[in-house]
């Protein structure tokens, strides 16, 4: 290929209208373009005008990554300027129709890698990593092995698209560099029918595999990611329930690793929650906490509540009495088989109710706990009803109430009606975007309680900090970080930041992670001002000359 046609198949170099006439000389790509020589202002311009002729949310999405496949600057640059309209198109919820439809849908490998448990040679592996990296320096991996996506269940290879989505949210809210990420899916073959009886699916026709054979695969793609990019931050995202903390646990000590649904999901909850004290005036220490659907997510955020208590002064028995999990069961008591490691630290004793055997469904439990704060993570759409949210408004003046499975289709309730049906006392926040909510004369904000909105900018602050993992402090100031930037004393004010704002804070959260790790003495290098180290960190969507 000449270097004329490598530069503009290569997205990370590629300018498109806006190479100048210089450029066009030197590089030699006269007679390869348009003659209009276009300001990056007046592609992003053209983009989002042609953006708004797409008649539904799935072909804007469409239409966005084909920009994406081209010319990754025009791309995060149009982004930047819309960045609460394009969320709900690149990410969640569209993201979940992008998933289902990837393998009809197929136009390009978006740079990512795709392993099979197929090929488990640590070489394969190893040159796999190396193909879809091409050289660049990669400083961030997102991998998913498709089983657990938001709450869709079994893509296989077709939940690839999450890793993406998750990179380009780390690259327009917190500035990573896009050449330096790499998205990385595991197909460990997959338990949906549907796909392994569709000719078209592009992933592997097996049944998924649950033998050692697949933490042996995990564990060489961990040692030969960490190899090849010594100075990797890894980011595990929606594995199943069965796998996903064995994971995170075996390699939170080793390396800077991070699982996004079950610590980033702890953070951004456990922000609402302050968010929501700050407003109520209440304190930690008194709430009573339920979680309905305790799988990754549930567990993962019901850890980083009751670690806050303890931080609060409980001791770890008392504040582990404050949680009530939910499950397909009902209210998980600790005499019940089949529990989960995580559902096991939270199950109840029998003992402390009269009626245990009656607590199989979320109102009587709510009836018999009285909870102060409920969320949802059980992907069960329209689980909070009006009985459920009266009945907890009843007993308790400023009700918490987060509805976060994803995507819409499986919330627990909108915002709407959790507002309505609390007589406008709910704080509330939910998984996906909501508009302001109306009532009695009210504008209600609701803040959105997704990892999104702190994910990147942990990374952003780990990275350049040169962190060598992920301490409980540095999780526990991301999520302190969040509050102060709403003003609790307006009426109606949503207990987490907007989402227009998400460069702004993703920053405050990286300073805050990156000053924390130095704090605590665990970087490689020395580190003496963590502004200037993470504002160094950061990339923008501008042209730089292409040589
Ligand atoms: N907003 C966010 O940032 C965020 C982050 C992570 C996950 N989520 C969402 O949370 C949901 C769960 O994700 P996960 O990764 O924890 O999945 P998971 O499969 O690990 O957990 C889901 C849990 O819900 C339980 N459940 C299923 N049906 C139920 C029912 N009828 N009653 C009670 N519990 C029931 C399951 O048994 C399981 O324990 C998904 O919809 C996901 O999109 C949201
Ligand atoms: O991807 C999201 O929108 C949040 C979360 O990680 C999820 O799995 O639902
Ligand atoms: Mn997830």
């Amino acid at each position: 290929m000449s270097r004329g046609q490598e530069i503009v198949n290569n997205p990370f170099l590629n300018k498109g209208t806006a190479f100048t006439e210089e450029e066009r000389k030197t590089l030699n790509l006269q007679g390869m373009l348009p003659p209009r020589v276009q300001t990056l202002e007046e592609q992003t311009a053209r983009v989002y005008k042609e953006y708004l002729t797409k008649s539904n949310d799935l072909e804007k999405r469409v239409y966005l990554m084909s920009i994406f496949n081209e010319n990754r600057v025009l791309f995060y640059a149009t982004f930047a300027e819309h960045v609460s309209e394009f969320m709900p198109i690149v990410y969640d919820p569209t993201i979940a129709d992008s998933i289902e439809n990837y393998s009809r849908m197929y136009v390009n490998p978006q740079n990512a890698a795709f392993l099979s448990i197929n090929q488990d040679d640590k070489e394969t592996i190893r040159q796999s990593l190396i193909n879809a990296a091409e050289g660049r320096n990669i400083k961030l991996l997102v991998v998913t092995d498709g089983e657990g996506i938001l709450g869709i269940g079994d893509w296989g290879t077709q939940g690839i698209d999450i890793p993406v989505g998750k990179l380009m949210v780390y690259s327009a809210a917190a500035g990573i560099d896009p050449s330096e990420v790499l998205p990385v899916v595991i197909d460990a073959g997959t338990t949906r029918k549907e796909l392994l009886e569709d000719p078209l699916y592009l992933g592997l026709d097996q049944e998924r595999d649950y033998s050692e054979k697949y933490y042996d695969f995990v564990d060489k793609f961990v040692t030969e990611a960490e190899d090849l990019f010594p100075n990797l931050y890894l980011h595990f995202e929606d594995f199943g329930r069965a796998n996903a903390a064995n994971i995170l646990d075996k390699y939170k000590d080793k390396y800077l690793v991070f699982n996004d649904d079950i610590q980033g999901t702890g953070i951004i909850v456990l922000a609402g929650v302050l968010g929501g004290l700050n407003i109520s005036g209440e304190k930690m220490v008194d709430q009573k906490y339920l979680c309905f659907g305790a799988g990754t997510a549930g567990v993962g955020i019901a850890q980083r509540v009751a670690e806050e208590m303890v931080q609060s002064g409980l001791s770890e028995e008392e504040a582990k009495k404050r949680f009530y999990m939910v499950d397909k069961q009902g209210l998980l008591f600790d005499d019940m088989p089949d529990l989960t490691p995580g559902q096991k630290e939270f199950a109840r004793s029998r003992s402390e109710f009269a009626n245990s055997e009656d607590l199989t469904d979320l109102l009587s439990v709510v009836k018999a706990v009285h909870p102060t704060i409920m969320v949802g993570t059980s992907t069960v759409h329209g689980a909070f009803t009006e009985d459920v949210i009266k009945e907890m408004a009843a007993h308790t003046e400023r009700p918490i109430v987060m509805p976060i499975s994803n995507p819409t289709k499986l919330t627990e309730a909108t915002a709407a009606d959790v507002i309505k049906w609390s007589d406008g006392r709910a704080l509330v926040a939910t998984g996906i975007p909501s508009a302001p909510v109306e009532y009695n004369g009210v504008t209600y904000e609701i803040g959105q309680a997704n990892n999104a909105l702190v994910y990147p900018g942990i990374g952003l602050g780990a990275i350049a900090a040169t962190a060598t993992k992920l301490s409980d402090k540095m999780i526990s100031a991301a999520a302190h970080s969040l509050g102060g930037i709403v003003d609790p004393n307006q009426p109606g004010a949503a207990i987490l930041p907007p989402v227009d704002q998400l460069t702004e804070f993703s920053q405050t959260v990286a300073n805050s992670v990156a000053q924390t790790a130095v704090d605590e003495g665990i970087t490689r290098e020395t580190i003496t001002d963590v502004k200037a180290a993470v504002e160094a960190e950061k990339w923008y969507p501008v042209y730089k000359e292409v040589k």
